[in-house]
């Protein structure tokens, strides 16, 4: 199907012996914002790192749709993972930029460490585009600025703008706005959905934030810490009127908070 990105069938995660997750089936559409919703050590960045090739499944795959077919990021060689990986870009939890590079080195290094992903060959065509990404984000100003000197709000739009810097189609934002304030909060989930309707992009993303899941999902994978799988799927507002009991009690709180 054309407008699938990625397909995670029957997923179950483990660390050794303990079972975080088991029985994860879900797709990643073009377009889309997926958030992954959890409590607190249920397995969401475990998830993501599932989703990026940087751990194994202890069972079932994560399959990337594609001209070559369905190629599971776990299992191919090496060069194939190496060329999936570029159809993402993965902001971490702590959204870390180098310290000792300027902000604009931060988001050519992609393009440096991957030469052949780009059209940006040349060090002038790749700070054009580091240029390009920042403003995107509104850093334009910010190029040659320390990380340190940011805020983190700031330093969270730079990550994603590095995270954008060989144009992939899909993003990973693993918990995008915490530790930021509400206002904060508020400008970046702005920044998500123009990502997705002006820039096309597909964004998977980890939220605790209720007023983000309501502001910026088209659908919300709830993963459940007690039963250990997944217990829904689907818009927020369609799960707040017929999703489970647990689910709606969650949302609900997001509504009023
Ligand atoms: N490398 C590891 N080895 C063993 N256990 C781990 C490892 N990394 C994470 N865990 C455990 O796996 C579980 C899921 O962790 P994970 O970080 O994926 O949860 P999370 O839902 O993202 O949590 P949070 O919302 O607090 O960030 C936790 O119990 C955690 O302690």
């Amino acid at each position: 199907m054309n407008d699938m990105l990625l397909r995670v069938e029957d997923l179950t995660m483990a660390y050794g012996r303990k079972l975080i997750q088991r029985d994860l089936n879900f797709d990643v559409r073009r377009g889309e914002v997926l958030v992954i919703v959890g409590g607190s050590g249920c397995g969401k960045s475990t998830l993501l790192r599932h989703m990026i090739g940087l751990q194994v499944p202890a069972k079932g795959r994560v399959l990337y749709t594609g001209p070559q077919g369905d190629q599971d990021i776990a299992t191919v060689s090496p060069e194939a993972q190496a060329q999936l990986r570029q159809r993402f870009g993965v902001m971490f939890q702590a959204g870390a930029l180098f310290s000792s590079m300027t902000v604009g080195e931060n988001v050519m290094l992609p393009m440096e460490l991957f030469p052949g992903a780009h059209d940006a060959g040349s060090a002038e065509q790749r700070h054009q585009r580091a240029e390009e990404k920042l403003a995107l984000v509104g850093l334009s100003d910010q190029f040659d600025a320390e990380p340190s000197s940011l805020s983190g709000g700031q330093r969270k739009r730079a990550a994603i703008a590095r995270a954008m810097a060989l144009d992939p189609p899909l993003l990973y934002l693993d918990e995008p706005s915490a530790g930021l304030d509400p206002i904060t909060s508020d400008q970046l989930d702005q920044l998500i959905r123009q990502l997705r309707d002006e820039h096309q992009r597909s964004i998977v993303m980890v939220s605790h934030e209720l007023a983000s899941i309501f502001a910026v999902a088209d659908r919300a994978l709830f993963l459940d810490a007690q039963d250990k799988t997944m217990t829904a799927l689907g818009p927020p507002r369609e799960l707040l009127e017929h999703g489970p009991e647990r689910v709606q009690t969650f949302l609900r709180r997001g509504k009023a908070a």
